[in-house]
C-alpha cells in the first residue's frame, strides 16, 4: 500500500479557526499526514472566548473513531477536547476495541484539555475522573500546568509527572510554556529517563492552539513510525516555529501559523507497514 501516513484528532471544533481540530488538520496537512477527525463537540469560540458548546452524541463519537480505524487504518490517534464523562467512556471502548492506545497496536497522544486560554471551560466538572481513566491508555499525557493542578493537585513539572505515570501513562509530556520566565521548557519522562526540551520563550500573545499543534505534531511523526522521544523532539521544534509564525487576526488572542514541516513525515511510511512494525510482524 502507498499513499501518505493517516492519523486521526478525536476533537472538538473551534469555530475561529484556532485551535480544536482545526489546528490539528492543519498541523497534520503541514507534515504531509492525511488527518481523519472524530468531532466530539462544536463549540461557539472565537479570538475572545468560547460562548457555547453543543455535544455530539456519545455513540456518533465512537461510531466516527470506527469508521475511520476500519478504512483508512491511522498509524497514530491524539485527542483533545473530550467534552464529558459520557463521550470519554465511548472514546475509551472505541480505542479498546480497535486497538488504539497501549495494549494495542496504534500509539495515542493524549491531551487533556480542560480549558481555553481565556479559562472558559472545554470538559464538564464531573468528568476529571473519566480523563484520568483514560491514561492507562496513552502513550504519552501532554498536560499544561493548569491542567496537571486539576488533574493530579500539583504545578511541579517532575511531581505532576510521576503522578501521571502512575495513572498509567506511557510517557508524560508537562509542559511549562505559560509562564514568564526567558525559556519554554517541557518535560518529557517515562519514569526512568527524563528529557528536558527547552526553547526559547517568543513574545507574542497569539498563542491559540499552540498545545494543539504541539500534541497533533507529535501523532503526525508517530503515524510516520517515529519513536515517542524523536516524535516529541519533532513536534516541540515544530511548535516553536509555528509560534513563531503566529498572527493577529480578530479582536482577540490570534492563532500559531502551521508553516510546512522542516522534518515531513515520508510518504512511505503508511499504513500497514508502520502498524506491521509496530506488532512485530512480517510486513
Ligand atoms: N510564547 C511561547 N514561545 C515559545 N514556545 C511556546 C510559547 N507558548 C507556548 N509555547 C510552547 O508551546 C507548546 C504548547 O504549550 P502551551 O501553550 O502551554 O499548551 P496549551 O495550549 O495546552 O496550554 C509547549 O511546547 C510550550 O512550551
Ligand atoms: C475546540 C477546542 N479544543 C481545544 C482548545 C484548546 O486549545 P489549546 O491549544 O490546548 O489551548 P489554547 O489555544 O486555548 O491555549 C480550544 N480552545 N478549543
Amino acid at each position: 500500500m502507498s499513499g501518505p501516513a493517516v492519523a486521526l484528532t478525536v476533537a472538538g471544533s473551534d469555530s475561529g479557526g484556532g485551535a480544536g481540530l482545526q489546528a490539528d488538520l492543519h498541523t497534520f496537512a503541514a507534515f504531509g499526514v492525511h488527518g481523519t477527525t472524530a468531532v466530539t463537540a462544536v463549540t461557539v469560540q472565537n479570538t475572545v472566548g468560547v460562548t457555547g458548546v453543543h455535544e455530539i452524541p456519545p455513540q456518533i463519537v465512537a461510531d466516527q473513531i470506527g469508521a475511520v480505524v476500519e478504512d483508512l487504518r491511522p498509524t497514530a490517534v491524539k485527542t483533545g477536547m473530550l467534552a464529558s464523562a459520557p463521550i470519554i467512556e465511548a472514546i475509551g471502548a472505541a480505542f479498546r476495541q480497535h486497538g488504539i492506545g497501549r495494549g494495542g497496536t496504534i500509539p495515542l497522544v493524549l491531551d487533556p484539555v480542560c480549558a481555553s486560554m481565556h479559562g472558559d471551560p472545554l470538559l464538564e466538572p464531573d468528568a476529571l475522573d473519566a480523563l484520568r481513566g483514560l491514561f492507562a491508555l496513552a502513550t504519552v499525557v501532554t498536560p499544561n500546568l493548569d491542567e496537571t493542578q486539576l488533574l493530579v493537585g500539583t504545578r511541579d513539572q517532575r511531581d505532576a509527572a510521576r503522578a501521571l505515570l502512575a495513572l498509567g501513562a506511557e510517557h508524560a509530556l508537562v509542559k511549562g510554556g505559560h509562564g514568564t520566565g526567558p525559556r519554554s521548557r517541557d518535560l518529557l519522562t517515562d519514569g526512568v529517563t527524563e528529557i528536558w526540551l527547552d526553547a526559547e520563550r517568543i513574545e507574542t500573545g497569539n498563542t491559540h492552539g499552540s498545545g494543539d499543534t504541539l500534541a497533533a505534531a507529535t501523532a503526525a511523526r508517530l503515524a510516520g513510525g517515529d519513536s515517542l522521544p524523536d516524535a516529541v523532539r519533532a513536534a516541540k521544534r515544530y511548535v516553536t516555529r509555528a509560534v513563531a509564525t503566529s498572527y493577529s487576526v480578530g479582536a482577540g488572542h490570534g492563532p500559531v501559523g502551521h508553516p510546512p514541516a522542516d522534518e515531513p513525515v515520508r510518504a512511505s511510511a503508511a499504513g500497514d507497514e508502520v502498524v506491521a512494525a509496530r506488532a512485530g510482524a512480517t510486513p
